[in-house]
């Protein structure tokens, strides 16, 4: 891990957020759920905006998720390179990275439900 030279320099932090960049491209490539993720995200923040609903829960709440899912899969990475074996520490590691996306998850359908849902449906009906 290098951290030298300044903290104002643009091209570290451009260099910085190319890495970061590919690994938002790797989960995707890799892994299902993110794609899910992210398409329910992009539909839902759109919607939320058209019915007047408080962005900045909907907007941390869909950043939460995206984020615990690309710790999920940088786990799930590091755990297959440190045991490709069975093992109960790993199988512990995984299953927890899997519960706090899940967990997330599902503060985001309560964000949705309690947020989104009725003023979309008092925009569609009402
Ligand atoms: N090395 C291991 N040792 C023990 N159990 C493991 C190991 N690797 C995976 N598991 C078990 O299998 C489950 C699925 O692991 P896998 O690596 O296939 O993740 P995944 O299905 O890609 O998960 P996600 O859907 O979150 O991406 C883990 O949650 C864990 O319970």
């Amino acid at each position: 891990m290098k951290s030298g030279g300044s903290a104002l320099s643009v091209r570290r932090w451009w260099r910085s957020a190319r890495f970061a960049w590919q690994g938002v491209r790797d989960t995707w490539r890799a892994q299902a759920n993110f794609r899910i993720e992210v398409t329910c995200a992009a539909l839902v923040i759109p919607v939320a905006a058209w019915v007047g609903a408080p962005l900045a829960p909907v907007l941390l709440a869909c950043a939460l998720v995206l984020s615990l899912e690309l710790i999920n899969t940088a786990l799930e990475a590091v755990v297959d390179l440190a045991s490709p074996d069975i093992h109960p520490l790993a199988r512990v590691a995984k299953d927890a990275a899997a519960a706090s996306v899940l967990l997330a998850s599902l503060g985001a359908l309560g964000v949705g439900v309690v947020e989104v849902l009725p003023r979309l449906l008092q925009h569609l009906l009402g």
